[in-house]
Order: C-alpha cells, then sequence, then structure tokens
C-alpha cells in the first residue's frame, strides 16, 4: 500500500470570543484536512493547524511523500524532516511553547501519520486503537473546558453560550456543558484576570460540583511566587494545577512549594524537555497531543517513557474538528497510564464538523471508542467544502489572538509571569 496521492484542503469554522493569557479567540478557527490516499484507493484522514506557514509546510511535505508505502513510519518521518529542512514553527499565541526545529517536523510529521495510521487500520479491519496496542478503555472521558468569555464578538449577536466573566458566569458555563455532553469533571482557562478573582470562580466550581476533579490552566500567567501562594491556597481543590508559570526552571520552583502535581502542555512539548523537567521535578502530568507529538506512534512512545519516570499524563487540545477528536479517543483509549480526563474543545465547536455525525457522540462526558476499522469515521465531503469555502472567504491566515484583543484594548499585552 503505497501513498498515490495527498490531498491538503484548509477550512475555517466559527469560534465564538474565548479570553486566554495571549488575548482572545477570533470569530474563525482554521485547521487543515489531509487526505492520504493509495494506489488501491484506501484513503486515511489527518487533521493540523491552519496556520498559512504551517499549511505551506504540510504542503510541502504531502508532495515529498507520494511513493512511499504507509507503513514506512519512519521513512515517513526522514521525509518530512527533509521536506521541512531548518524550518522552525512558532505559534503567535505561544499557549503550547517554545517552537523549534524537532516541534516543527513531528508537527507536520503528525496529519500523515494519523492518515497512514487510518488506512492500516482500514487494510487490516482493525481499529486505530488496535495497532496502538488495543483499547485499555472503552469510551474516553474529556473534561468540560471552561473558558472566560464575552457574551459574543464585538459587533455580533451574542452567542448561545453567552458572557462568562465572573463566578457566576462561569458557574453557569459548567453547567451548560455538563448538561450537554455530561462531564464529569472541569477544566478552567486562566490568565485572563487577577489570580485572586480566577481562585474565586475555582472555588464556585468546587461549591458549585462537589467531587467533580477540577484544574486551573493560567498559560504561564502567573510569577513562581503567586503560583505558589496560589497553589497552596487550593490545597484540597485542585485535581492539578496547570502551567501556572514559565519554563521548567520556574515549574521547578513551585512544584517544590505546592501540595498538588503540576500539569503542563508549554514547558515539555518535544523530547528534549523531558530530561531536565524529570530531573528538576518540574511536573507530575504531562499533557500529551499527538498534533505537535509527531502523531499517534510516537506520543505512544511517550506515553510509556512517562510510565518509566512516573509522570501521570492527561491530553491537551485547541480548536479542532472531528478528525482531531477521533484521532485523539483511539490514543487515549490505548493508552493504560492516560489517567485523567483530556482536554477538548468540542463544545465550542457546535456541531460545526467535517466528520459524519453518528461515528463520534459524548455519553456521560465520554467519547466511545469508535468500532469500525480504522479511526472509525467518514468525511461528510459537502461540509469540507463549505468550510474550505469559508475559509477562501475571510482573510484571516493564522491564529493571532493577541492582535485581535487589541482592536479592543489597544494597550492590551500577552500575560506571561505578569501576576
Ligand atoms: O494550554 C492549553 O491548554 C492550551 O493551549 C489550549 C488552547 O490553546 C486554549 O488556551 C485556547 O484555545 O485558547
Ligand atoms: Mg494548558
Amino acid at each position: 500500500m503505497r501513498i498515490h496521492e495527498i490531498h491538503v484542503t484548509p477550512v475555517a469554522f466559527k469560534d465564538p470570543p474565548l479570553l486566554n493569557a495571549s488575548g482572545v479567540h477570533e470569530p474563525w478557527a482554521l485547521r487543515t484536512v489531509v487526505e492520504v490516499v493509495t494506489d488501491e484507493g484506501v484513503t486515511g484522514l489527518g487533521e493540523t493547524y491552519g496556520d498559512l506557514s504551517h499549511l505551506d509546510r504540510v504542503r510541502a511535505a504531502a508532495r515529498a511523500l507520494t511513493g512511499l508505502p504507509v507503513h514506512a513510519h519512519h521513512a515517513l518521518h526522514a521525509r518530512v524532516a527533509a521536506a521541512i529542512g531548518a524550518d522552525v514553527f512558532t505559534d503567535q499565541h505561544g499557549l503550547t511553547g517554545a517552537g523549534s526545529h524537532q516541534k516543527t517536523v513531528d508537527a507536520v510529521f503528525s496529519p500523515f501519520e494519523v492518515a497512514c495510521l487510518d488506512i492500516r487500520g482500514k487494510a487490516a479491519g482493525l481499529r486505530v486503537a488496535d495497532l496502538l496496542g488495543g483499547p485499555v478503555r472503552d469510551a474516553v472521558p474529556y473534561s468540560a473546558y471552561l473558558f472566560y468569555k464575552w457574551a459574543g464578538h464585538p459587533g455580533a449577536d451574542e452567542d448561545r453560550f453567552g458572557a462568562a466573566l465572573d463566578p457566576e458566569g462561569i458557574v453557569a458555563q459548567a453547567r451548560l456543558l455538563i448538561e450537554e455532553y455530561g462531564f464529569t469533571s472541569i477544566k478552567l482557562k486562566g490568565g485572563v484576570f487577577a489570580p485572586e478573582r480566577e481562585t474565586e470562580a475555582v472555588r464556585a466550581l468546587h461549591d458549585a460540583f462537589p467531587g467533580l476533579p477540577l484544574r486551573i490552566d493560567p498559560n504561564a500567567a502567573w510569577t513562581p511566587a503567586t503560583s505558589a501562594r496560589v497553589g497552596a491556597s487550593l490545597d484540597g481543590v485542585l485535581e492539578y494545577l496547570e502551567d501556572p508559570a514559565p519554563g521548567i526552571d520556574g515549574m521547578a520552583e513551585v512544584a517544590a512549594q505546592v501540595p498538588m502535581k503540576l500539569a503542563t502542555n508549554m514547558c515539555v512539548v518535544t523530547h528534549d524537555h523531558l530530561p531536565p523537567a524529570i530531573a528538576r521535578g518540574a511536573i507530575g502530568v504531562l499533557l500529551l497531543d499527538h498534533h505537535y507529538w509527531g502523531g499517534l506512534l510516537r506520543s505512544a512512545q511517550v506515553a510509556a517513557l512517562c510510565d518509566t519516570f512516573g509522570l501521570e499524563l492527561s491530553m491537551h487540545s485547541n480548536s479542532h474538528l472531528g478528525i482531531s477528536l477521533a484521532a485523539m479517543t483511539h490514543l487515549a483509549a490505548a493508552t493504560p497510564n492516560l489517567t485523567h480526563a483530556c482536554d477538548t474543545h468540542t463544545p465550542w465547536q457546535d456541531g460545526q464538523d467535517v466528520v459524519a455525525p453518528g461515528a463520534l457522540r459524548f455519553t456521560g462526558g465520554a467519547v466511545p471508542l469508535p468500532d469500525r476499522p480504522g479511526l472509525g469515521i467518514e468525511l461528510d465531503r459537502d461540509a469540507l467544502a463549505a468550510m474550505h469555502e469559508q475559509y477562501r472567504r475571510i482573510t484571516v491566515r493564522r491564529r493571532d489572538d493577541t492582535a485581535y484583543m487589541r482592536r479592543f484594548d489597544p494597550e492590551f499585552q500577552p500575560k506571561r509571569a505578569h501576576w
């Protein structure tokens, strides 16, 4: 089974004004859909970021991969690395840590790898989770991923989620997501307001949903000293504290002083970061993300390393569609030591998808592993065409939460070790 052709399609879908330490989400989120077609006519799907410079690299890699067997994992990775050269991609928002050459290669490789696994599963009559060692759970729990948000984009109507700018708004948002999806754990995206105001919301959630595991993630908006103080004050309230302060050194300083484990998707984002983070005791939980850890097999290898060194696992997400949700679900289902509910932005996409309905659903806050071979999903070609048309109509070509925020608050500065 050799790669005969690859289609790379950028898409745009509506995104609500979700606030974070870098600014606010624009009205449109971008993604790239990758379809790999074999010489036998079997198609596999992958999904990745939509920033134009990344899209250009994905297109260059796609041209380099035709003719290779879909099983040739290492050769495919080497071809992608060669196609990219010395390029380094750094996303503007910085919410997933520093860019590096390794991370760039792994991020470009990821959608092709997922698509090849989809093909290999279809050809063998096996689910992707089976190819990753077999599922250890039938359904993958996700958390209610709460955001401070405006009622709607400035100048547009209020969206159906409404405003969430205080503890009452955050609790109401949690109720809505839990009612609709059945989530049994909660994550609050912080780094928007002063930590005192955000911990008030955490306490309100703790009171409103007793017993539900709870996390806050200010994306390194706090100094180590503030993180230590806030962490100590939330003893017994948090499941883990995610990226309170910047860098491995900053996180190590905090970890030594707080009672709960620290989690990250910012200070450990490539293999190079693992040895120093482990040596310094900087983190207790790693948020895997196959989109920048080089696909599903490489993520599974990182998961095994984490097991060896006693790190727990959760999973990170950015705005995404169903192809990514399916890939995340297969990986999480086949990762025994992934014991925390995964992040997902799915509720914020509010039904917009390129995946045909039916294969992916939430029940009790978890996504049952699709039971058909490969990823177990199908592309909705009309939806893909409509989202591609949306992409062509708009001028947004990269995610820039800071520039969008500055349209409404010209003085806005991204919050890094700010409080
Ligand atoms: O740190 C995290 O969990 C993220 O980077 C997730 C997303 O980027 C989130 O912050 C967002 O979408 O604004
Ligand atoms: Mg995070």
